[in-house]
């Protein structure tokens, strides 16, 4: 029997009024790879991603977290469970330092209450936890600054360093080198690159940038339309018609190119 897979969605969809911005949307995802999701401006993918995160509520179909349906659980719970989201700046705590997030994040993952300093005193294994989660993305020279100092690029390491601190088994990117400076998108990729290597998450990643997709993923899912249009390996999908057509606008291209 093939093994469960991490997570899974089936007949998944969302209508916002007339309109299903996610359609019927079946895929599931294995433990230990990266799979891209990419298609079309307003293809539904974001929409997807909040699905299955639990940040919106299904209209219709299932999330599935390790062959458990989860479709009722809230995004919270879905965290503690073992989903990660990256990237909402959000999470971070402006006015504590970049070890102090990170160990709060450490704390939330132990459940270990809210008297911070008479905790944190006792347990050297929490600190060593969180100190190496800030040395495995570069950060430990900026330990004590504040996260609000922190440029936009260490802003997303210290955001990857929190979502390891709380050891999920899937790891789930939107867009992560949107909006980023040239010098910090190789960073960013490299984080996700170690992240992959280990081996033992599951990621999955919204990108629009093919040299990354090509670089990173071993499987590339295709939304168009809020519909899964193709799903398998990264050679096969891209060169596949639909899309050639939907994505890529090779043919309209070849046309334009023919009439020039
Ligand atoms: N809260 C909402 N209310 C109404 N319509 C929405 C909402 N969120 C998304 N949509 C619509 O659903 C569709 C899918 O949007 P979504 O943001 O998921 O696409 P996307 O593939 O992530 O696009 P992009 O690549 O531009 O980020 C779009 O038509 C969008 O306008």
């Amino acid at each position: 029997m093939a093994d469960t897979p991490a997570l899974a969605s089936r007949g998944l969809g969302i209508r916002f009024g007339g309109h299903a911005a996610v359609d019927d949307v079946s895929a599931a995802f294995e433990a230990g790879t990266l799979t891209a999701i990419v298609g079309p401006n307003g293809a539904g993918k974001t929409t997807y991603f909040n699905l299955l995160s639990g940040q919106l509520k299904a209209s219709a179909g299932a999330v599935l977290y390790k062959g458990e349906d989860i479709t009722r659980l809230s995004a919270a719970q879905r965290t503690a469970r073992g989903i990660g989201r990256a990237f909402q700046l959000t999470n971070l705590f402006p006015r504590l330092s970049v070890a102090e997030n990170v160990r709060l994040a450490v704390q939330s993952r132990h459940r270990a209450g809210f008297n911070m300093l008479a905790l944190w005193r006792q347990r050297a294994d929490l600190i060593a936890e969180a100190e190496a989660c800030l040395e495995e993305v570069g950060l430990a020279a900026r330990r004590d600054d504040l996260a609000a100092s922190l440029p936009h690029g260490d802003k997303r390491k210290l955001e990857v360093a929190m979502l390891m601190a709380l050891a999920p088994e899937v790891v789930m990117f939107d867009e992560p080198t949107a909006g980023m400076g040239v010098d910090e998108v190789p960073v960013i990729l490299e984080l996700i690159r170690r992240l992959k290597a280990r081996g033992d998450k599951t990621i999955l990643l919204v990108e629009h940038k093919m040299d990354v997709i090509h670089s990173l993923a071993d499987r590339i899912v295709v939304l168009h339309n809020g519909r899964l249009v193709a799903d398998g390996q990264p050679a096969e999908v891209m060169a596949s018609s639909i899309v050639q057509e939907a994505y890529l606008g090779v043919r309209r291209v070849r046309k334009e190119a023919a009439h020039a």
